[in-house]
């Protein structure tokens, strides 16, 4: 079976979510192909985390629709990973009553993949440990960790860059290329959406404004005046 027929992987139709009078998201369209790394950038209050809400069940759209591979799919957040999906929290949102170990492997993961996903972030020494007690950084890295354990087809990071120093930076958009599974992307930092994503979604004020590789983003004008410029 191919893995990347016209209606494999995650596929949004027309996406229009409401706050009240604010439209949040206007009529958003994405495909997701199997093993693609997809970055949604755009300004403060673009819809980035909405459109992420959606995806996962935490906000239902006014209009629109999901499929994964084809079929209609309706989120819900606790089966998020029956589907094969997985999230991260901006910033970092463990227990600090549990120890990292327990962190990662809260919901229906396995002792055995919370250990693989421990090392895979450099963070199994720290198992026993409680988040509270490490540096910000590999708190960011416990929260990859109980994704990744969840060994989903499709992750999805929200501002995974978020309050990292340039080489922890750099540690993450290798682990997000050697990736096997297909990456969603929510992140402000330009320099990592640039270096790891195959295609870019810019949203402005809820409307998907351009669509295109990183070359055809970082040329676009609307782009520029949107984001780029209001950042530089
Ligand atoms: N639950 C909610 N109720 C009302 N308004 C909301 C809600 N969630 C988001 N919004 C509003 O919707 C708009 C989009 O917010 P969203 O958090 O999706 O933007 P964002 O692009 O992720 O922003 P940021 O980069 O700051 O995280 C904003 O104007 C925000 O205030």
């Amino acid at each position: 079976m191919s893995t990347d027929s016209a209606e494999s992987g995650l596929s949004l139709h027309h996406i229009t979510v409401r706050f009240g009078g604010l439209l949040a998201l206007d009529d958003v369209s994405l495909r997701v192909p199997p093993g693609r790394v997809v970055g949604i950038i755009g300004p403060n209050g673009a819809g980035k985390t909405t459109l992420f809400n959606v995806v996962s069940g935490f906000v239902t759209p006014q209009s629109g629709a999901m499929t994964l591979d084809g079929k209609p799919f309706r989120a819900r957040p606790h089966q998020l990973i029956r589907h094969g999906l997985a999230r991260t929290l901006q910033g970092v949102g463990q227990f600090d009553g549990m120890t990292v170990l327990d962190n990662v492997q809260v919901g229906p993961r396995s002792e055995n993949d919370a250990w693989a996903a421990l090392e895979r972030c450099g963070i199994a020494e720290h198992a026993r440990q409680f988040p509270k007690t490490l540096p910000y950084a590999k708190r960011k890295r416990v929260e990859l960790a109980r994704a990744l354990a969840a060994r989903p087809r499709i992750l999805m990071l929200d501002e995974p860059a978020g309050g990292l120093d340039t080489d922890e930076i750099r540690w993450l958009a290798d682990l997000i290329r050697e990736s096997e599974c297909t990456v969603l992307l929510v992140e402000h930092h330009m320099e990592l959406v640039m270096s790891v994503c195959d295609e870019i979604l810019v949203l402005d004020f809820g409307k998907p404004i351009a669509l295109g590789a990183p070359a055809e983003i970082r040329s676009n004008d609307k782009v520029a005046e949107a984001y780029l410029g209001a950042a530089a």
